[in-house]
């Protein structure tokens, strides 16, 4: 079975036919955006004592999983500041010199928001880091004793950075954000408003336990939330008159194989298998993969990582096992021994 035998229903990549209509489902102000107190807060925080000092505020580091709001966020500041919003991303900054063109375009309180931060080139990190620290870069022209160094001034300026990976950024690079906001997953009643915020504006009449139910399958992902939500409109616009009740949402989610729990098909499948021919592990993420016939890369990515947050599967040293919560969601007893396992990690 290959990978797109899958359903992409639970993905927290963005999928490319869905960006108009999540562009369309962006909050645009901070009081709109749902969840995330804390972030909210602090960020209203650094735009407010901004805006009052007459100053661009610090530079803001956003980081956490994909579709959890990064993109969302970098525009909000940009239009509560009411600056313009200049959009760039680190697989497009190869070379120092793509940087300094960016730079070099800049005007007084821009917020440059550069999405994937982390795969920038070396040299563009350190150009961009002393462009935020100083506001000016030596920009170098030429090769070998020839080589000049031009100076470049840059009005001040907001660096907006978002990552779905902190770790692999410099440390230098790191500490010149003034402000980093780490984004979590959200919490069920978050998603059950997003589910009826996006319903609003899609103009879908649905029930309030309809979009409890959508939200709590989204796996604490507003991305997911839109997207079961807009799989759900179509069910019900095809097969129920329009309307979403429970038992659309219900009957539309069991269609797309997505579980009370998030899981999908491939997730289901690699508990089955563990669970099934393995008799709960220990076993190797490559026969796992085999099992299911699937790529232990897909496994890995794509199905590992929401089993290990929900508890289902442990990475031990001798290779991954399933929890006694996993026996319990596929309906299964647990072998007594795994009720005494300990769970150390793997790596
Ligand atoms: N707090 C929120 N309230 C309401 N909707 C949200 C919120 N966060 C995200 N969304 C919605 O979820 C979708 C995905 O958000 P966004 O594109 O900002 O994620 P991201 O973190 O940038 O993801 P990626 O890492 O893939 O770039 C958007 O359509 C947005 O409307
Ligand atoms: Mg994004």
């Amino acid at each position: 079975m290959a990978a797109d035998d899958y359903t992409d229903a639970v993905l927290a990549e963005a999928l490319p036919e869905e960006r108009a209509f999540e562009a369309a489902l962006r909050p645009k102000t901070l009081e709109e955006l749902v969840g995330q107190e804390r972030v909210r807060e602090q960020l209203a925080l650094v735009i407010d004592a901004a805006t009052a000092r007459g100053r661009t505020p610090d530079h803001v580091l956003l980081s956490g999983p994909p579709g959890l709001g990064k993109t969302t966020i970098a525009m909000i500041i940009a239009n509560q500041l009411t600056a313009p919003l200049r959009l760039t991303s680190g697989p497009a900054i190869q070379h120092a010199g793509d940087l300094a063109a960016i730079l070099s375009g800049i005007g007084e309180g821009d917020v440059l928001f550069i999405d994937e931060i982390h795969r920038m080139s070396r040299p563009a990190e350190e150009l961009l880091y002393m462009a935020m620290e100083d506001f000016r870069v030596d920009v170098v022209v030429g090769k070998g004793p020839g080589a000049t160094a031009i100076p470049l001034e840059i009005p001040p300026f907001t660096v907006v950075g978002a990552t779905t990976r902190a770790g692999l950024l410099p440390g230098p690079l790191r500490d010149r954000f003034g402000f980093t906001a780490q984004l979590d997953y959200y919490e069920p009643a978050d998603l059950h408003r997003i589910v009826l915020r996006s319903a609003r504006l899609l103009e879908l009449s649905i029930d309030d336990d309809a979009a409890r139910e959508i939200g709590s399958r989204s796996r604490g992902t507003p991305r997911i939330a839109n997207r079961l939500l807009r799989r759900v409109r179509d069910y019900a616009e095809v097969r129920a008159g329009g309307h979403v009740d429970h038992a659309v949402a219900q009957a539309a989610l069991e269609l797309y194989e997505v579980d009370q729990l998030g899981l999908d098909r491939l997730d289901r499948a690699v508990l089955q298998a563990l669970c099934g021919s393995f008799g709960g592990g220990p076993v190797g993420i490559s026969t796992l993969a085999v099992a299911v016939g699937e790529e232990r890369e897909t496994v890995e990515e794509l199905a590992e990582p929401f089993l290990v947050r929900l508890g289902f599967l442990a990475r031990t040293p001798r290779g991954r096992i399933a929890t006694p919560a996993a026996w319990q969601h596929l309906g299964l007893a647990a072998p007594s021994e795994v009720a005494q396992l300990s769970f150390d990690d793997a790596d």
